[in-house]
């Protein structure tokens, strides 16, 4: 793989002294429900800063998932908003990529998935050969990308992410069920992205891995934040008995 210190897929990023418009995210009595249901999400009011990686974590079903789909403009909110800077969700997304935790890939090869996306966005398609080195796949680049293992279809689909040289890049739990070597690389890449100005928005349950890439904590239980702080303070001192329950692996509901 290449150097992960040195490799920019953002010729074009804003430098990261002049606020990019984009950012800081700011949610306001954000609520969500379907169907006149129980609500899901209630009442979210969040602030996020233009640089680093924000960590949400929290029990199954805490709606972790549904607020990165919100913020991806794929589902609308029932109530409240979400602040991109001002700008329209449509025009939001298009600044943002989205990496689930099963990648969803083309039925091509591994140098087509990647290619589709730098066509799509208009960027230069020899960076093709650039990103597949980058994230250690240009030996497969002509395999069908259904072949890939697990671990390095979602190293493609992270290479797919950053073809959009995107500002925000959205991970829920990008790198469940992966192996340590492959979640080790997978962290790498996404650290230097985050190192060359791409802001990162990650759901994990994987608490090791949190603290190792968190600026900062989101803490979603019941569909509401009951914590957000520095990863510094949150982790030796979360403040709610539902963190420390979680963090110790207690069952939550
Ligand atoms: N389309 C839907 N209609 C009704 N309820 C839904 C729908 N989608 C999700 N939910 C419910 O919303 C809640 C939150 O879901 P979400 O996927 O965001 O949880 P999560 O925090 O990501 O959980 P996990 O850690 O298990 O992935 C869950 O109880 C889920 O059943």
């Amino acid at each position: 793989m290449s150097s992960f210190d040195t490799v920019s897929f953002r010729p074009n990023a804003i430098p990261t002294d002049q606020a990019d418009h984009l950012l800081p995210l700011r949610l306001r009595g954000l609520g969500l429900r379907f169907d006149q249901g129980t609500p899901i999400l209630k009442d979210l009011d969040l602030d996020l800063s233009p640089h680093g990686c924000t960590v949400i974590m929290g029990p199954n079903g805490a709606g972790k998932s549904l607020l990165l789909k919100l913020l991806h403009g794929l589902i609308a909110p029932t109530s409240g908003r979400i602040d991109w800077g001002g700008l329209s969700m449509d025009d939001a997304r298009m600044r943002q990529a989205l990496v689930f935790q099963k990648p969803v890939l083309l039925r091509r090869s591994v140098a087509a998935n990647i290619d589709f996306v730098l066509r799509a966005r208009g960027r230069p398609r020899d960076l093709c050969d650039a990103l597949l080195q980058h994230v250690g796949l240009a030996h497969k680049a002509r395999l069908p990308a259904r072949r890939l293992s697990g671990g390095e279809a979602q190293r493609l689909a992270l290479a797919r992410a950053l073809a959009c040289a995107p500002d925000v890049l959205l991970l829920d739990e990008a790198t469940a069920s992966l192996d340590p070597a492959s979640v080790q690389s997978i962290e790498a890449i996404v650290r230097n992205a985050c190192s060359q100005g791409t802001r990162v928005i990650s759901v994990t349950h994987d608490i090791g891995q949190a603290q190792r890439m968190a600026d900062d904590v989101v803490f979603l239980h019941g569909g509401r934040v009951v914590e957000h702080g520095p990863a510094r303070e949150f982790f030796p001192r979360p403040q709610s008995q539902v963190a420390r329950d979680y963090l110790s692996g207690k069952l939550v509901f």
